[in-house]
């Protein structure tokens, strides 16, 4: 193990032309206005670079070669992911940016990313964080839980922000950061504050992030907020964006279970149309209660077509009333289901809800939109829409309303 002290300068160190690249990363980290403060808040003036002892042969003055981007802590060694036994059938890394990431939401959902129930027990990530000036300090206390977590599949993480800085090469973009609304708001009010976030992250992913991104928009208005934030990234398809509305799919499939006295895993084929709003649509129509209409299960029609689309839309508002803040739990949970959705293979005759781009759909909504539809995955990360929905007058005129 070499050591780098972080006061010296690169002159002072001696270390072999092979350790250049993670040495002058690894140098460099410890210079960065991130983990310096860090450091010498815990008085640690060594930094530990993974190489081997055997390799230190001859004093070579090392010139930054390739520079790591932020990192933070524990994160900043450089390992080789082959060179433990455990390690050698997982697959390549992959990048995933999380905005808001020191806000509720993020505070669930990080330790998801990084304990494998999202991407796998054989998927490495490096987990990209997006926060902003007052925020920054928070975010080194995420990153410090993180690193406290221990999390095998954990190989990196990053703080920034900035997001052309903190979206470079990324494969995931999950977008959380924005305003919440309070009692009394609806989600629209927060369109004037946060719509302008998606804009500049959109473009930030246009320039940096790898050009297959999957981007889940989970800000609200988010349905907007994705149609805002894919027109400015010309340069990604408009079918890799998402806006979160598998939070409302659980919600409504929990309430049918509730009235139909079973568990809520009977229920399937849950469909939310329209944006996460108080005008969506839970189709009840479609969705099945142990594989049967939940229309045969659940009789009490007025009950389906008044209280249940009610509780289901305003639900996240009833829960700001009595918690004074915005779910983000269950949200947290919901985001897990909605990328497992993509990257899992869809069970024969199911399918999940996630609001896409309008671009040729069957169900003759309003094109050029972002609207919560039925769709299935292969589970390659890319999804199509079920073509095989019924209509009826009732449910039509609910989309169209
Ligand atoms: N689609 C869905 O199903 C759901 C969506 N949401 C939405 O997710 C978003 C995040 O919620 P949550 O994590 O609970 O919120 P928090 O307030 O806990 O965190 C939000 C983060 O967003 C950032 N932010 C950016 N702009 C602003 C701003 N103008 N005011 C305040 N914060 C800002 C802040 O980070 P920084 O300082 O680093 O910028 C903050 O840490 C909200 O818009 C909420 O409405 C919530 C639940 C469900
Ligand atoms: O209601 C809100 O503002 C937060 C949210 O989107 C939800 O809980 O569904």
């Amino acid at each position: 193990m070499a050591v780098a002290d972080f006061t010296t300068t690169y002159k002072e160190s001696i270390f072999l032309p092979s350790q250049l690249s993670s040495l002058s990363s690894c140098l460099s980290n410890t210079r960065s206005h991130v983990l310096k403060p860090y450091l010498r808040a815990r008085n640690v003036n060594k930094v530990y670079c993974s190489v081997a002892p055997n390799e230190v042969q001859t004093p070579v003055v090392p010139q930054p070669t390739s520079i790591k981007g932020e990192c933070y802590g524990v994160f900043c060694l450089t390992y080789d992911l082959k060179a433990a036994e455990e390690t050698k059938s997982w697959k390549s890394l992959i990048n995933i940016a999380v905005s808001g990431a020191a806000g509720m939401i993020s505070n669930h959902l990080l330790f998801k990313l990084a304990s494998g129930e999202v991407f796998g027990q054989d998927q490495p990530i490096a987990l990209k964080l997006l926060g902003s000036e007052r925020s920054f300090q928070a975010l080194e206390g995420v990153a410090m839980e993180l690193e406290d977590s221990l999390y095998p599949l954990l190989r990196e993480v990053s703080i920034g922000i900035d997001p052309y800085d903190v979206f470079r090469d990324v494969e995931w973009a999950i977008l959380i950061g924005a305003k919440p609304r309070g009692p009394g708001m609806e989600r629209a009010d927060l369109l004037d504050i946060n719509g302008q976030i998606f804009a500049e992250q959109g473009k930030a992913l246009n320039a940096v992030a790898s050009s297959n991104v999957k981007v889940i928009v989970v800000g609200n208005p988010c349905n907007t907020n994705a149609l805002i934030c894919l027109k400015n990234a010309p340069n990604i398809p408009a079918k890799n964006f998402h806006a979160l509305t598998r939070l409302d799919e659980n919600r409504a499939k929990c309430q049918l279970a509730l009235k139909a006295g079973v568990f809520y895993d009977k229920v399937s084929n849950m469909t939310i149309w329209g944006n996460h709003s108080t005008t969506q649509v839970p189709d009840f129509l479609n969705a099945r209660i142990s594989g049967f209409p939940a229309k045969d299960v659940i009789k009490d029609t007025k009950w389906l077509e008044n209280d249940f689309t009610e509780i289901v839309q305003k639900r996240g508002g009833v829960l700001i009333k009595k918690w004074g803040r915005s779910s983000a739990a269950s949200t947290a949970v919901s985001i897990v289901d909605a990328i497992r959705s993509l990257v899992t293979p869809t069970p024969e005759g199911d399918w999940f809800s996630t609001g896409v781009y309008t671009n040729g759909n069957p169900y003759g909504i309003a094109e050029d939109i972002v609207f919560s539809m039925p769709c299935r995955s292969d589970g390659d990360g890319d999804y199509e829409l079920v073509k095989d929905v019924l209509m009826d007058d009732f449910l039509r005129e609910r989309i169209k309303k």
